[in-house]
């Protein structure tokens, strides 16, 4: 094959790299036929290789090919006939044809393209030391040989190392635009830094290609970095691995890893602990072993498949059996040799011809010094083993085998359709090898502030550490991603419903530096302050912060997104009614929406108790009870009220996100035990108000003109509130956008109340019942709380509330029972509720309806069935209906099966929610912790565990709000912003 007409092929490249190969594979076929008459082996990735010799500052690959051969066999080997001649004759009769020049290449060309070697009778040409000596070489030569083979506006000197990949990509972008192609393989290949063991295993039935994977220096692939997005890299398809073949291709396509991003992606499960094979070795383990390797053949078995073996010799201690007896020093110095078949098998008629099984064996020499990973089976032969799933890698040095041999983790990868172990770590391992090094959309000061390491070094780290310090420390900067992408999402989310950058500015100021933003109490409006006045309390410290941080986001023209959370009873809806006290002040509307009507009822007579006492105030503000039980044509009025502003407080259920309801200028809304609602219905609810509240009918009493004309274009601030204490660091994943106030202290007066754990046997009855007429006796109110309110037939061992009643009322017939659950009417369940708050029922058989905000503040026992049936800070939840007065209180929880007991064990050591929250975290992680319909809101992160991680979610979070605060828009980091939308985390809640 002649070398010109090669060249000609490259550089008229109007085709994909595909195309090239195949057109290299042709050349390479045609001369493996024709040249002598017989056959000679051939190297199908000629092209690289080339390219690859061409452009290398040291040539010791070269040297190393060379070694062997002499003269004009050099060209050969350099155009790819590695094996080349193997009988003396033919040896001969190729000289002679080489010197009579009826072999058809260009020796000169030869000589440019390598110009530190001398071929045969050729001007030797000085060794290549830099840029301009190789330019001077080739700039008089080559172009003449390519004249009229390169496209015209492509610079003759195309060849100069300089600007030939510059100019390779210009062509391979023209391609691309007919062929789709993506980046030039050879791009990533020259910033490729990769050589980790140069020798490692990258044993593919089409070896001979990997050898293009070729080091370059670290400056330039730093300036090739900047010019290829990473997401560009990450998405591409895995077609641009070297080496696979339509089958394989085809094969991990099914298994969903189209891209590289797919495929590095899928993280080991976890490492074998790879032990040195100190110990006895048995069928299974993963072990590790250095040793030297004792022959490499490839064999072929049948027509159309065929293996390489490779064995090794490694020398183990002797660990017998029966060695007890024997003296230590003996024992100690004893040590056997055993063998490690290594195996790797081939299906393929084409891969069963000599060359290529010649190529395979050649990839292990004799003599090496090799460390060994990997599954051992034991074979029929005493100290055989075999493994067929294995990493090799040569050492260079042989005081490296202790370093080799401690602890190196293997990879362990999760099964995915089938698909071999061993193939997929290959595969994996040469999509590692096609990074460029450097690889990180991050910016570097953000890895350098959060100590993380680079993204490629974290893809290399987590697929091939070499210690479980590199696992850790790439699992940690993958986790750091997984959460960095999430917030980042939903803050540029945020950002982007802002209009001017001083609004944004302001907004990311109340997220670095929350401590600043409040108000102090003499701002409030008048309404406020005397509506605090009135209170039968005075607010507790957290409380009034709580407060003041509110109000100071309802005065800004920015809508407030904000979350309010505490622990059970700690006092969240007064400061929900101040906040809504303040907008009504300033001539607004306000609405406040919780999950159930129940709780509905009791937050509007609450709120009207306590506006009765305010006297002093000339116009007390309008509140109305919207609910779906709400007779029509009173919600029809309440409607009218609502659109025409007379009302100005309303209370309901999600009936207020009903399309019908209109605004007449809604300023706050609140939402109460808010993840009981759906993200949607949420933002329907945000929406709709915004759309609605088209002009302010009220009279402004403090707002000037220009707020007025702001306030028509702004959606209305959200107040969401949590009673479900949830640690912060899945309150952080689950809204990463909102401002998060805490209540973190109760009433004054409060005691713990005292948890009980009992086995609900017949003994544990009778104590609990005791217990109960104790309490009873003393004038206290006690709730029953049952799983269910009917018995039935699968689960006999629940016990159910309606079933309970008669039992109950037997059991204490001087006290008088109520009933209470989901399935009665609206105002039976209120009568039910009403008639024990004020004492007409002293017990109160219940299912967990009551679970969300009752509040009946002298209730001072509570006692629940089947305990096992609820969570964590369920159980929680329900243990905060009592004690909620100066009261002591007790909460019994009994259980059907002793083995709950322990898992319940927590709720008798501790009443914080916030600690609870985390143990459940721990405990079932964060799906159970917020039960079935919040789970679902939460996004799904791969390998972080938000249980265990949650530092590092805050580490993000203050990442993304870093970058944030540099460019809004994120147009800075253009890297990043292409990978924020690769990554699509900016809807990651559902409904
Ligand atoms: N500062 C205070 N001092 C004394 N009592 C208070 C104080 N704040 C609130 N309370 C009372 O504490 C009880 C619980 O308050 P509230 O219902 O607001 O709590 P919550 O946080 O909404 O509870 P839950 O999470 O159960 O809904 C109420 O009876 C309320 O009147």
């Amino acid at each position: 094959m002649a070398v010109t007409t090669l060249s000609v092929q490259l550089c008229s490249m109007g085709f994909s790299e595909k195309c090239l190969r195949r057109a290299v594979n042709f050349e390479a076929e045609r001369a493996y036929r024709n040249i002598f008459g017989r056959p000679l082996r051939f190297s199908n990735f000629l092209a690289p290789k080339i390219l690859t010799l061409c452009f290398r500052s040291k040539h010791k690959f070269s040297d190393k090919l060379l070694k062997d051969v002499e003269g004009y066999e050099k060209e050969l080997v350099l155009m790819g006939y590695t094996g080349l001649i193997d009988d003396d004759r033919s040896r001969e009769k190729f000289r002679e044809n080489l010197k009579n020049g009826s072999v058809d290449f260009d020796a000169t060309l030869a000589c440019k393209q390598f110009p530190s070697i001398s071929l045969g009778g050729f001007p030797t040409v000085e060794l290549y030391d830099g840029p301009a000596g190789y330019s001077q070489t080739t700039e008089s030569a080559v172009p003449q040989i390519l004249e009229g083979c390169i496209p015209s506006h492509i610079d003759a000197n195309w060849v100069d190392p300089e600007c030939f990949y510059q100019n390779l990509h210009s062509l391979y972008a023209e391609i691309s635009n007919t062929n789709a192609s993506c980046i030039p393989q050879e791009k990533l290949k020259k910033s490729t830094m990769y050589s980790q063991s140069p020798d490692r295993e990258t044993e593919t039935q089409n070896a001979s290609q990997s050898t293009v994977d070729k080091p370059c220096s670290n400056t330039e692939s730093e300036t090739e970095q900047s010019a290829i997005s990473v997401a560009e890299i990450l998405d591409k398809h895995i077609n641009c691995i070297p080496g696979l073949n339509k089958r394989q291709l085809t094969q991990l396509e099914n298994c969903g890893f189209h891209t590289m991003r797919k495929l590095l992606h899928h993280f080991p499960r976890t490492y074998a602990d790879l032990q040195n094979a100190e110990v006895e070795i048995d069928d299974g383990q993963y072990l590790i072993f250095v040793g030297r390797i004792m022959s490499s053949k490839g064999i072929r078995a049948s027509c159309s498949f065929s293996f390489l073996e490779v064995v090794v010799a490694c020398e183990v201690e002797n660990i017998e059996p029966n060695s007890e007896c024997m003296d230590d020093e003996v024992q100690n110095t004893r040590k056997r040799t055993i063998y490690l078949h290594l195996k790797k098998f081939f299906r393929g008629t084409r891969f069963t011809y000599t060359p290529f099984l010649r190529s395979i064996q050649e990839k292990h020499r004799e003599g090496d010094v090799v460390c060994v990973s990997g599954k051992v089976r034991t074979m029929r032969n005493k100290d055989h083993f075999e493994m067929r799933e294995y990493n090799i890698d040569v050492l260079e040095n042989e005081g490296d085998s202790c370093v080799y041999a401690k602890g190196r983790p293997y990879p362990i990868y999760p099964s995915k359709k089938g698909l071999n172990p061993d193939f997929l770590r290959d595969i994996i391992s040469r999509a590692l090898k096609t990074l460029p090094i450097d690889l990180d959309p991050l910016p570097k000061d953000v890895t350098r502030e959060f100590g993380l390491l680079a993204l490629s070094d974290a893809y290399m780290g987590i697929h091939q550490p070499t210690n479980l310090n590199v696992a850790d420390l790439a699992r940690r900067r993958l986790i750091f991603d997984e959460f960095f992408y999430l917030q980042l999402g939903k803050l540029f989310q945020m950002l982007d419903g802002l209009g001017t950058k001083l609004e944004k500015d302001g907004m990311l100021e109340k997220y670095t530096k929350p401590a600043l933003n409040t108000i102090f109490m003499e701002e409030w409006s008048n309404i406020t302050k005397k509506f605090m006045k009135v209170l039968p309390y005075t607010l507790t410290s957290s409380q009034l912060s709580a407060t003041s941080e509110i109000i100071w986001d309802l005065k800004r023209p920015v809508p407030m997104n904000r979350l309010l959370q505490g622990d059970v009873g700690c006092g969240k809806t007064v400061v929900a009614f101040l906040a809504c006290m303040e907008v009504i002040g300033s001539g607004y509307q306000a609405a406040f929406m919780v999950p159930t009507e129940l709780l509905a009822i009791q937050h509007y007579e609450h709120l009207l108790g306590l506006l009765e006492k305010l006297d002093e105030v000339n116009e007390k503000p309008s509140v109305a009870l919207l609910t779906g039980s709400t007779p029509s044509k009173k919600a029809q009025f309440i409607r009218k009220g609502l659109q025409s502003g007379d009302i100005s407080l309303v209370i309901g259920t999600h009936t207020l996100i009903a399309e019908k309801v209109e605004f007449s200028a809604l300023r706050i809304a609140i939402v109460d035990e808010q993840h009981r609602f759906g993200v949607v219905q949420r933002g329907r609810f945000n929406g709709k108000l915004y759309f609605n509240s088209i002009t302010s009918q009220l009279t402004p009493t403090t707002s000037n003109d220009d707020a007025l004309k702001n306030d028509i274009v702004m959606a209305p601030h959200v107040l969401a509130m949590s009673a479900t204490p949830i640690p912060r660091s899945l309150a952080l994943a689950l809204y990463g956008d909102m401002s998060l106030t805490q209540i973190t202290d109760l009433p004054p007066g409060r005691t713990p109340v005292k948890t009980y754990l009992i086995e609900g046997n017949e003994v544990g009855y009778e104590k609990a019942y005791q217990m109960m007429l104790e309490e009873l006796q003393e004038g206290g109110k006690v709730y029953i709380v049952y799983p269910v309110i009917e018995q039935s037939e699968q689960l006999p061992q629940l016990r159910a509330a309606s079933a309970d009643l008669e039992t109950i009322s037997d059991k204490f017939p001087n006290y008088s029972c109520g009933l209470l659950h989901g399935r009665m009417k609206s105002d039976e369940k209120d009568e039910a509720l009403r008639r024990f708050r004020y004492g007409e029922t002293n017990i109160l058989l219940s299912t967990q309806v009551i679970e969300i905000g009752v509040d009946v503040p002298d209730a001072s026992m509570m006692v629940v069935m089947n305990a096992e049936r609820f969570g964590i800070a369920q159980l929680h939840q329900l243990r905060g209906r009592v004690g909620r007065g100066e009261r002591k209180s007790k909460c019994i929880l009994l259980t059907s099966t002793s083995s709950s007991l322990k898992r319940l064990k927590v709720l008798e050591k501790s009443s914080d929610g916030f600690y609870l929250a985390n143990m459940d975290l721990l405990l079932r992680g964060p799906g159970d912790l917020l039960g079935k319909k919040q789970s679902g809101h939460i996004p799904e992160f791969p390998i972080a565990r938000l249980e265990i991680d949650g530092n590092i979610l805050q580490d993000a979070h203050l990442a993304a709000l870093k970058v944030l605060e540099e460019s809004h828009d994120l147009e800075r980091f253009p890297d990043l912003k292409a990978e924020l939308s690769m990554r699509q985390p900016l809807c990651p809640l559902g409904d």
